[in-house]
């Protein structure tokens, strides 16, 4: 048995028991917190929910000045403004409405998991831009619920603009996990933390041409069929617009799905062919254009970004506010789908002859039959419903469009420094 002078004060004395144990209950309360609630202002690991993407990742976040710049990024600075969430900000359709929404003294936050589906570094390049406008992107994950929340706690968001999606048609091959991580999971994730909230936001999300898929009833209208995807894509996107109708039956979330048609632009997605013909033109290699099996046109109903960008702020501008609070409904709520096309479908070996006028290149072309993994052969929207309830006009034709694109491309690659992957 012990028989020093402190065993037996320690024996002694209970004051100083206490005292002790006080202090390992607050030190081991405290490892806790830090090690496992990000909401505290420490840091979040989104890695554990995204198995699917090829570089995983963790993000920081939280604290006095990270919650002071979420604040006054979403602070509305004009009468009757908004104060929206945009999701899936440092993309080519968040950046662009991000910066409007920012122009015309709208609150906006942005959020983006910078993913590396391609070069980060446009990404980050739209970060910046965004930076410049006065919108603050916190790098994060839509399926970290603990961040959505957090957010949520510090900046009262009247909308939330959900941009955030695993795009791309013919991907969905290789990584068919990303599209249910990011445009299923992801979308319940941000659903459940908006129907919480209160205010409930109201929603203004990205749904897709594609939902048309097998449709043959050109032009598509939003009363024509969607249920025959011809990609996963799709098909995730078409379970987005079923999940929109339950939590909007369920929880008074007020919604408006907006369906893109082949959006293209200044800042655009390298993965999309309007963008990577014009990168392998210019180095001399040869082009794929899909032709269909009957011979037929492949075309598509090619939007242009300045016109999509209106669209997203006049859906957001007629928005109505969700019914519910605290989670449960307390009344029918807005429930919205909209076609956001050009009505021109241009075939694809148009475009081609477009851009190479544009970049005065010649393009070595390769017929190639329209493979089975997505794609469809044409796409054609009927925008009257869009034109009624926000006067939705698209004014911007191909040929336009295209040379504001070749314009920004030119001069962000300058003279292949940066060089296009
Ligand atoms: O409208 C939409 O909802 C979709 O528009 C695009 O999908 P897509 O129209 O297939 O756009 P691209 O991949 O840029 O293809 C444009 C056209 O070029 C054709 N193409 C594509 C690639 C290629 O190598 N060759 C080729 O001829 C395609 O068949 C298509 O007709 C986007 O990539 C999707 O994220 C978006 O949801």
């Amino acid at each position: 048995m012990d028989k020093s002078p402190y065993r037996l004060r320690w024996h002694s004395s209970p004051l100083v028991k206490l005292t002790f144990w006080a202090f390992v209950s607050l030190a081991v309360i405290f490892m806790f917190l830090f090690r496992s609630s990000p909401s505290n202002g420490m840091v979040s690991s989104a890695s554990q929910f995204d198995s699917s993407r090829r570089s995983l990742r963790t993000f920081s976040w939280g604290g006095p000045a990270w919650q002071k710049r979420v604040r006054s990024s979403a602070r509305i600075r004009v009468r009757n403004g908004m104060s929206v969430l945009v999701t899936g900000a440092a993309g080519f359709v968040g950046t662009h409405v991000s910066a409007a929404l920012k122009r015309r003294g709208d609150g906006v936050l942005g959020l983006d998991n910078f993913n590396d589906y391609y070069d980060p570094s446009l990404k980050r390049a739209r970060q910046a831009l965004l930076e410049r406008t006065g919108v603050f992107t916190v790098e994060g994950d839509i399926n970290d619920q603990a961040l959505l929340k957090k957010l949520f706690e510090v900046a009262s968001f009247t909308h939330v603009m959900h941009l955030a999606a695993q795009a791309g048609v013919r991907y969905a091959m290789q990584n068919p996990s990303s599209y249910v991580h990011s445009n299923i999971a992801g979308f319940v994730s941000l659903l459940e933390v908006c129907k919480s909230a209160n205010p409930q936001p109201a929603i203004v999300w990205a749904s897709s041409s594609s939902v048309y898929g097998l449709n043959t009833k050109v032009p598509f209208s939003e009363k024509d069929r969607t249920d025959q995807p011809a990609s996963l894509y799709a098909a995730t996107k078409k379970a987005g617009e079923e999940i929109a109708h339950t939590y909007n039956h369920i929880y008074g979330l007020s919604f408006t799905g907006l369906r893109f048609f082949t959006v293209y632009g200044p800042w655009g997605r390298p993965d999309m062919a309007y963008f990577f013909f014009t990168r392998d033109i210019l180095k001399g290699k040869s082009i794929p254009i899909f032709e269909a099996p009957n011979g037929g046109t492949v075309a598509r109903d090619f939007t242009y970004i300045d016109d999509i960008t209106k669209g997203c702020l006049g859906a957001l501008d007629t928005a109505e506010k969700s019914t519910g609070t605290g989670g449960k409904k307390r009344g029918p709520a807005q429930l919205r789908v909209f076609n956001l096309g050009n009505t021109l479908p241009v075939p694809v070996s148009d475009l081609v002859s477009i851009l190479e006028r544009l970049l005065k290149v010649k393009a070595k072309r390769t017929a190639m039959k329209l493979p089975r993994n997505g794609d469809v052969q044409y796409t054609h929207a009927n925008i009257s419903l869009a034109q009624r309830e926000f006067g939705y006009n698209p004014t911007t034709d191909l040929q336009t469009g295209l040379k504001k694109f070749v314009k920004w491309y030119l001069s962000y690659y300058k003279s292949g420094k940066k060089g296009a992957e």
